[in-house]
């Protein structure tokens, strides 16, 4: 399996998600610096999290229009897997690969904690390791994570199994009291249509081995592993 990861400047999680991959694909990602024109072909795109151009304008907005995601755009339309894990979401979202926005959280305020997550489709490559309704604990920390998109829109996305996760109760009940950034329908990822290209707030690299105090983020990278391999 190749696997590459994108690295903007202010990207602070493309270490940390690169070592997760190394753990479950027992190779090392291709690092790519965002002002790159070319990727060779991949299975898997990694946009990381962080503060890519500081935040500046709107998350994930500058970024968005780096060389390299011309070439990200490219190979998504081929099919290729892409992840985008919190300024990762931002960016998918702003170059139009995701639907839907990230705006400010609604207590505005940066929130930096561990949450709950239950898996709303467990049929995609990114979580055929999980049973439907499993509940996950991700860690958090962002700015800009309150999902929004029309309702339209968002009820044609249900129907079509895009909702990936949702902030729920370590029971894996659903409700505005555990939704930690007012996002639409406690909404923390969503899939393009075709399932090949997932987003999301919290942070699976995070929590992705016992040394970092969970493993519950491992699943992610080894359902990729096995549907990529
Ligand atoms: N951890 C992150 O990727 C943070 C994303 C973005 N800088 C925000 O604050 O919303």
């Amino acid at each position: 399996m190749k696997a590459a990861v994108i690295v903007f400047p202010g990207s602070n999680c493309d270490r940390d998600v690169a070592v997760a991959l190394e753990a479950s694909m027992g190779s090392k990602p291709l690092m790519v610096w965002h002002r790159d024109t070319q990727l060779p072909d991949l299975d898997l795109i990694v946009v990381p999290g962080g503060f890519s151009y500081g935040d500046y304008l709107r998350c994930g907005a500058m970024a968005a229009h780096s060389p390299i995601m011309r070439e990200v755009k490219a190979q998504a339309d081929k099919g290729t897997r892409v992840l985008g894990i919190c300024n990762g979401f931002q960016i998918l979202t702003e170059t139009g690969l995701l639907p839907g926005v990230l705006m400010r959280n609604r207590n505005l305020k940066f929130i930096c904690k561990d949450v709950y997550l239950r898996v709303e489709n467990a049929g995609t490559d990114f979580t055929r390791k999980h049973k439907l309704g499993d509940v996950v604990r991700y860690p958090i920390a962002h700015a800009e994570g309150n999902y929004f998109v029309e309702p339209e829109t968002f009820r044609a996305m249900e129907g079509n199994g895009q909702v990936a996760f949702r902030y729920c109760s370590k029971h894996g009940e659903v409700s505005d009291a555990v939704n930690p950034n007012g996002a639409l329908s406690n909404v923390a990822g969503v899939y393009n249509a075709a399932k090949t290209v997932l987003g999301l707030m919290p942070h699976p690299e995070r929590l992705a081995e016992d040394l970092l105090g969970g493993r519950d983020g491992k699943a992610m990278f080894d359902s990729l592993v096995e549907a990529l391999r």
